[in-house]
């Protein structure tokens, strides 16, 4: 029987234009596999509510076809269910996306849909707010609030802008209370990485991926303004386990207590509780990923279970 697949298009995601993705759509989908059809968001959440009635209608597949943002409230709204989770990345950091090796060109995107390699994947929850990929506290939330209020998108929107506001940001302090260690500081990143990266490459977390169960928190330390290409560059060449400006610390469970309550859940910005609740919550959410990481999920569980 064919699988009914439902795509949800976020029109201003990542500031270029989507009028053809519907015929690419028809081009690329293997139709021997699926039935479908597509719904545009009109507004902020609105994805969240198509994703929310097409697993209670029994839809198979929906696809977030956005950025962070779409594929936030989509995948939210379906963990949990028997309903999977696929990503068409047409935003501005697509983190998620790369992370599950999803082709970041559309036709490439759709036939991987047609591969059907799915997974089952942890995802995070803070007080009452579930997240798939990143979350944080600290300039990467301030940034993610300037960004929605800006009204702009794209790489090029998220590079000027923390070049405008990261020589005036003051590290807010904060107090992490994990099980077996309690860390006080003001910290200019305080990251929650349940997969490894913010988007566009920018790799927050080298060792993190969603099928081990844990979450990694990262913590950086402010540096003087001299070893700021230093200290981004290793980010981008995933080596920022080596500076001694960071701490990376797995984790199951942890309690945040902020003096900014400022959060940011997939690059969304939301303002929050100063005791913030953080736990993982493993194979929550059926995804459609790319080849490369159906191959190292293989490898890592060693089971079919997980296999569409
Ligand atoms: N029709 C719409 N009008 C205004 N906002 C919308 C509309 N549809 C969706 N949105 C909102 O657009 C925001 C940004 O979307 P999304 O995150 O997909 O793109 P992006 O920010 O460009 O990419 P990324 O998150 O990867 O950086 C989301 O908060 C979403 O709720």
């Amino acid at each position: 029987m064919k699988k009914r697949i439902r795509f949800i298009i976020n029109p201003i995601s990542g500031g270029i234009k989507k009028a053809k993705v519907p015929q690419m759509i028809e081009e690329h989908l293997n139709h021997d596999l699926f039935d479908y059809d597509i719904a545009i968001t009109q507004y902020k959440q609105h994805a969240k509510s198509i994703a929310l009635e097409s697993a209670q209608e029994g839809i198979d597949i929906v696809c977030a076809v956005g950025g962070d943002g779409s594929v936030h409230e989509v995948g939210t709204a379906l963990a949990g269910t028997k309903c999977h989770l696929a990503i068409i990345p047409t935003g501005s950091g697509n983190g998620l996306a790369r992370h599950l090796k999803i082709p970041l060109k559309t036709p490439q995107a759709i036939q991987n849909i047609n591969q059907l390699n799915s997974i089952r994947m942890d995802t995070g929850l803070a007080n009452d707010k579930p997240f798939l990929g990143v979350g944080g506290y600290g300039f990467d939330a301030f940034i993610a609030k300037r960004f929605d209020e800006y009204h702009i998108r794209g790489f090029w929107g998220y590079t000027q802008l923390v070049y405008e506001e990261y020589f005036s940001y003051k590290p807010p302090k904060m107090k992490i209370i994990l099980p077996n260690e309690t860390i006080k500081g003001n910290f200019l990143l305080c990251s929650i990485a349940n997969s490894s990266e913010f988007g566009n490459g920018f790799c927050i977390s080298p060792k993190s991926n969603v099928i081990d169960g844990q979450m990694e928190l990262v913590l950086l330390s402010k540096f003087s303004w001299w070893r700021t290409m230093g200290v981004i560059g290793r980010f981008f060449f995933k080596k920022i386990e080596g500076s001694r400006y960071i701490r990376i610390i797995p984790f199951q469970k942890a309690r945040i207590i902020l003096d900014v309550p400022l959060a940011h859940y997939d690059g969304e910005p939301f303002e929050v509780r100063k005791e913030i609740n953080i736990e993982i919550i493993p194979n929550n959410l059926s995804v459609l990923c790319g080849k490369g990481y159906l191959e190292f999920a293989n490898l890592k569980l060693k089971t079919e279970d997980y296999v569409y």
